[in-house]
């Protein structure tokens, strides 16, 4: 069934475990959580940035906002499991209200950019406007290095403990993405993965809110192994390690934002069966190996996160 993320996340919350959010900007993407949410009886939640949106609509926003609802809902309806769309790192004012007339359950306001403030400002009137619809909320405090979307952060600028709490205090939003020292894409770390536990513990304990971790794909060596086989060059890849994952769920991390470990998992399929199929041209059958793939990662980003059966 399609619900709010909110139901999905409160729960989860509650029960401290955690629920991947999968990125996409298609259907085949789409087919392979779904696949493998099901199979684990687990909650999905399907999340797409401004830039899937525009490309799904090619240009048109409110077309590419419109698709990704009724191809979610479609699928959902059948299914016995939760399933909630959420639009990702939402910056542009007019994106966020398109997402929010076309029905998707939750909108991200990033605007973690800005000052304290204005940060604060922005949120709340967002998320005025998105409760007046039935629609939850995502905010964020602190800065994640590397490029998110189209905002390039220089460094890491991990949140701020007592700016936390007045934040989740004022501006009623339904879930909070505290920076706590993860990056976007598959070059997070130099040396050892290391994430600011404390300030996470903290940020819990103070705003007993569902709380997301941005950043947060492993980039899972198997199939960085199986794509560099078949010609990538990923060299230097480093994600967040799965028991520092589960630490941050132990800790009240509950959406667990996952982009890259997806598109990592297809790409290996899709080389490797382009090597070894010269013949064939078909998308239905040259896609299925990235499919699977990618269906796999999802499965084992449920076993490690703790949502299989959490329906
Ligand atoms: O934070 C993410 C995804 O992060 P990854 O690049 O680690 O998958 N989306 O908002
Ligand atoms: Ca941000
Ligand atoms: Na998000
Ligand atoms: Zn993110």
């Amino acid at each position: 069934s399609y619900v709010n993320t909110r139901e999905i996340l409160d729960k989860a919350s509650k029960e401290y475990y955690g629920v991947a959010a999968f990125n996409i900007n298609n259907l085949e993407f789409l087919q392979a959580i779904l696949a493998g949410a099901a199979e684990k009886k687990s909650p999905a939640i399907i999340e797409t940035s401004e830039g899937a949106i525009k490309y799904a609509g090619m240009g048109d926003y409110f077309k590419g906002a419109r698709i990704f609802v009724n191809m979610v809902k479609e699928f959902a309806n059948d299914l016995d499991i939760p399933v909630a769309l959420h639009l990702d790192h939402g910056k542009d004012f007019n994106i966020i209200m398109a997402c929010i007339k076309a029905g998707y359950s939750s909108v991200m306001i990033d605007a973690s950019h800005y000052d304290f403030e204005d940060n604060l400002r922005i949120t709340k009137d967002v998320a005025r406007i998105a409760h007046a619809a039935g629609v939850s909320v995502e905010a964020e405090l602190g800065q994640l290095a590397g490029i998110e979307d189209n905002v390039e952060a220089a460094e890491n600028v991990l949140v701020n403990v007592d700016q936390a709490e007045k934040f989740c205090a004022e501006s009623e939003i339904d879930f909070f993405a505290p920076a706590i020292g993860t990056s976007h894409g598959a070059f997070k770390f130099k040396g050892e993965a290391k994430l600011d536990y404390d300030r996470l513990k903290k940020v819990k304990e103070i705003t007993g809110k569902p709380l997301v971790l941005h950043g947060a794909s492993s980039v899972v060596q198997e199939y960085v192994k199986i794509a560099e086989e078949h010609g990538a060059d990923f060299g230097g890849s480093k994600g967040v390690p799965s028991d520092v994952l589960k630490e941050t769920v132990k800790f009240g991390i509950n959406k667990v934002n996952t982009d890259t470990d997806l598109r990592i998992a297809y790409i290996a399929g899709l080389r490797e069966y382009l090597d070894n199929d010269s013949k064939q041209f078909d998308p239905r059958k040259y896609y299925k190996v990235a499919m699977d793939y990618t269906k796999q990662v999802v499965m084992d980003r449920i076993d490690i996160l703790g949502s299989a059966g959490k329906i």
